[in-house]
């Protein structure tokens, strides 16, 4: 795993949003040849990386005309048209300013009449598209990864989700109240995003310091989903200052030691 320390959340966002466009115009993706696939999470993490894509993209460095996304997941119960919709978020922080093929993009609905038949579908999508080449995720403050809440399966694959009480009152934030938050979400599975061919995880911010603390210096654990990261052949975490306040002296400097001498 590597473990990418930066001053502040901003500098996380400059980071991976260089990252993820190398990435992309490295791989050349053709229409004929193939797409280069991003899987990408909501939240407030991921919106600094999103206004840098935006802004490389205005400025004619990076094209998304064949870029193939697949959301992490999705509401149960709000349609794509809800303001507190992923759909709707992902579309006012990216989609609407980039060009991507409208069929390119992928996300969950929350109003499948079949959620099952939805989940399974969405996975056999990932695999016509030759699976997920970066799969880009934020982390909760307990750790999980998508809406994979403490206790799933680190073998999980798209399904539904009930969400635990924390997760809903963090969420809350982004509603008017906390009753109005969903209690259910469909969402890939830890077993989905470990399949990717790489994982770039955000975690930003002091609130969550234990989450990485978790995931970096204890074992794997289903009660810390993001903690599976450690079997992943080709994972980053990129984080902040503030996010590292609960893991050892010791841990910080090895990580940045690893790092001044990656750019020697
Ligand atoms: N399902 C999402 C996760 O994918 C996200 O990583 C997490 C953290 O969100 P934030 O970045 O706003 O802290 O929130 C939600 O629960």
């Amino acid at each position: 795993m590597r473990l990418v320390i930066q001053e502040t959340s901003e500098k996380v966002g400059e980071f991976i949003a260089n990252y993820i466009r190398e990435k992309i115009v490295n791989f050349k993706p053709t229409e004929e040849k193939k797409h280069y696939v991003l899987g990408l999470p909501t939240g407030s993490s991921p919106l600094p990386i999103y206004k840098r894509l935006v802004a490389m993209h205005k400025e004619g460095k990076l094209s998304f005309k064949n870029v193939i996304t697949f959301n992490m997941d999705e509401y149960v119960g709000l349609s794509p048209e809800h303001p507190f919709s992923y759909h709707y978020f992902m579309h006012e922080n990216l989609f609407k300013y980039i060009d991507i093929e409208r069929q390119n993009i992928h996300i969950l609905s929350g109003v499948a009449a079949d959620a099952e038949a939805e989940c399974e579908a969405y996975e056999a999508a990932i695999k016509r598209a030759g699976g997920i080449d970066l799969f880009l995720g934020g982390i909760g403050v307990d750790g999980h990864i998508a809406f994979n809440e403490p206790g799933s399966s680190l073998a999980s694959r798209t399904r539904l989700k009930t969400l635990t009480r924390d997760t809903i009152i963090v969420n809350s934030r982004f509603f008017e109240s906390v009753s109005q938050v969903p209690t259910k979400a469909l969402t890939v599975g830890v077993g989905t995003i470990m399949d990717a061919k790489e994982v770039v995880l955000i975690v930003t911010g002091h609130n969550k310091a234990m989450a990485l603390y978790k995931t970096v210096e204890e074992g794997i654990s289903h009660m810390w989903t993001a903690s599976a990261l450690q079997m992943h052949r080709h994972s980053m975490i990129v984080c902040d200052e503030d996010a590292t306040d609960e893991l050892k002296v010791k841990t910080v400097k090895y990580f940045k030691d690893v790092e001044s001498s990656n750019r020697l």
